[in-house]
């Protein structure tokens, strides 16, 4: 019995348990070759940097990577077992039908490859963009983590959702094509390698029967050419099937090439990125930025530490915070605490507690009038930020009241908005040159409040132009105008977190402002990292505009553009309010 079992099962009874073992041994192999790589690749990150181009590299050395060697590890056990059972089932075959058989077969499947190679869709382009696009949808919302309090101050909300919601459609429309084909593909695959051959075989068994018919009567009981013939049918429906498999690692193959470009289109970039710069003055430049890459992971670590700490987790993580399990008791929000003011903002009474229920500034009370502008002074962690927090309402009201002018712009006018708040922290959006001065607003948008503020009845391209034109004096009030030349236009899209250096980035911030133009700017030292020279300009340019600012600041060199100074004492409650002679 198991003679027969070997006769006919031999080469599955072999391959069988060491599929698994194969597998395992080669994902493990594999992996952990890719993996040294990954190491390597990790610490040298920086060159995309220099690269300029917008890589997912952190989808590809983690998710892609992943999938790429469990991937290949099945693609090696798939392909040992049919050609085991092809060469053990031709054998048989031979020995059973002679050559014209084998012949039949072949020919068979030499013509469903070809069949099958000629209707193939680009499986292999067509999952790398669905795996593209699923590295930025999860690139968006990374970085949507780590910039959640500097979007929430922008009032970038609404336009961070619409474009993490086009990269989400984007993602679904090249899942939804990958899907249709491999299921118009599927049927015609099942096919050709399965259903075909499965008639096919009786075809051959009957060919046998024919052939042997004569001897077989003869020497034969009827018993025993009915035995034959079913051997003769699994055998050759084996072979079939092993040649179905064989021709169904086409499409694996077609689709692991996708995955393939992916890794080594990354592979190359650093490879050439490394070349330059082992043998070029690039090295010094690289390890500048590889000093920067270390600062900023060591910054976003403990930037994310901070923010865990946040009033965004607190909302994702309501039972475990101890601020949001006090709100729901003893410290809730006062009633009506937030007023709208069209020219004032008006802090009556306002105690300024942090999500861990430390008081920073007991009773806060001043008014800033248009023109009274006030800078708000105090030792690091005294509550500077946080006063901005709770005058944007990201922190709630827990006593005393607020009044202020609205965020939002007129609908009807097109006039700026009442408030801006331009972050401690700068904030650049996936996009263009145009949409980083124009956040939050998108280009549709920021047109029509264009139009609103000039003529009515204008074409879109005269529309596009005064925006530009307007866009390009405030970048030269910056003195970022070399951007636009460097970049060429206005659509010049990359990665402007990695490109532009903190001040640039910081005048970026400023550019923002000066488009919106609002009645009252919130700048939460924004500007620390530009220049004395160039922060002045920026604050005169302001003043001349009419913006009436609220800074929180260490420089002196700001105290003229104010006229009255807030300086948290200690950070435990205590403030003093003073007057600044001009
Ligand atoms: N989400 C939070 N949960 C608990 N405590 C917080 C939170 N955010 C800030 N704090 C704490 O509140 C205090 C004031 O922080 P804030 O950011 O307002 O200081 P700051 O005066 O702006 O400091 P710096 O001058 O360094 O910018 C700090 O002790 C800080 O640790």
């Amino acid at each position: 019995m198991l003679l027969g079992l070997l006769r006919c099962d031999g080469p599955k009874t072999l391959e069988n348990p060491a599929g698994p073992w194969m597998e395992d041994s080669f994902d493990s192999a594999s992996t952990k070759e890719l993996l040294e790589k990954q190491y390597i690749l990790q610490g040298n990150l920086l060159v995309f940097h220099m690269s300029r181009k917008n890589i997912d590299a952190d989808q590809r050395i983690t998710h892609d990577l992943e999938k790429l060697t469990t991937d290949l590890s099945g693609l090696v056990t798939g392909m040992v077992k049919p050609s085991v059972d092809i060469l053990w089932f031709t054998w048989r075959m031979k020995l059973l039908t002679g050559q014209r058989g084998v012949a039949i077969l072949y020919t068979y499947m030499l013509l469903g490859l070809g069949f099958l190679r000629a209707v193939t869709p680009d499986f292999g382009d067509l999952a790398s963009q669905v795996q593209q696009s699923e590295g930025t949808f999860r690139f968006m919302h990374e970085r949507l983590r780590t910039h959640a309090e500097s979007v929430a101050f922008f009032g970038g909300g609404k336009r961070e959702k619409d474009m993490i919601e086009s990269r989400f459609r984007e993602l679904l429309d090249h899942s939804m094509l990958l899907l249709k084909k491999k299921w118009s593909y599927g049927i015609l695959d099942d096919f050709v390698t399965k259903q075909l051959p499965n008639n096919v075989t009786w075809g051959l068994s009957l060919l046998y029967a024919v052939e042997n018919n004569g001897d077989r009567a003869m020497s034969s009981t009827q018993g025993d050419l009915a035995h034959a013939l079913r051997y003769l049918a699994s055998v050759v429906s084996q072979s079939f099937l092993a040649f179905g498999d064989i021709l169904e690692l086409h499409k694996k193959f077609a689709e692991l090439s996708g995955s393939i470009n992916r890794i080594f289109e990354l592979e190359e970039l650093l490879d050439s990125a490394q070349s330059v710069a082992n043998g070029s003055k690039l090295e010094a430049y690289i390890l500048r930025r590889r000093t920067n890459l270390f600062e900023i992971i060591y910054s976003s670590m403990q930037s994310h530490r901070e923010f865990s700490k946040s009033k965004f987790c607190g909302v994702f993580s309501k039972q475990k915070s101890g601020y949001w399990d006090s709100l729901n008791g003893k410290l809730s929000p006062s009633k009506n605490s937030e007023l709208y003011s069209k020219d004032a903002i008006s802090f009556m009474e306002v105690d300024i507690i942090t999500p861990a229920q430390k008081l920073l500034a007991r009773q806060l009370t001043f008014d800033i009038g248009k023109g009274k502008s006030l800078l708000l002074t105090g030792p690091n962690g005294s509550g500077k930020s946080s006063v901005f927090r709770v005058l944007r309402g990201l922190w709630p009201i827990v006593s005393g009241r607020l009044a202020k002018p609205s965020q939002h712009i007129s609908k009807e006018t097109g006039s700026g908005c009442g408030i801006f708040y331009v972050p401690q922290r700068p904030y650049t959006c996936l996009g263009t040159l145009r949409d980083q001065i124009i956040y939050p607003l998108s280009h549709d948008e920021a047109e029509v409040m264009t139009l609103k503020l000039s003529e009515k009845g204008m074409q879109s391209t005269e529309m596009t132009n005064i925006l530009d034109t307007r866009l390009k004096n405030i970048l030269e009030n910056v003195r970022l105008n070399y951007l636009l030349e460097r970049e060429g236009n206005w659509d010049a899209n990359m990665n402007w977190e990695d490109t532009l250096s903190l001040g640039e980035q910081q005048r970026l911030g400023m550019a923002r402002l000066f488009f919106h133009k609002p009645k009252f700017a919130i700048l939460d030292e924004c500007t620390n990292a530009t220049s004395v020279d160039v922060e002045e300009q920026l604050y005169r340019l302001a003043k001349d505009m009419g913006i009436t600012f609220v800074t929180s600041s260490q420089r002196p060199a700001l105290i003229p553009f104010h006229s009255l100074e807030l300086r948290l004492i200690d950070g435990e409650g205590q403030w003093e309010l003073r007057a600044i002679k001009q």
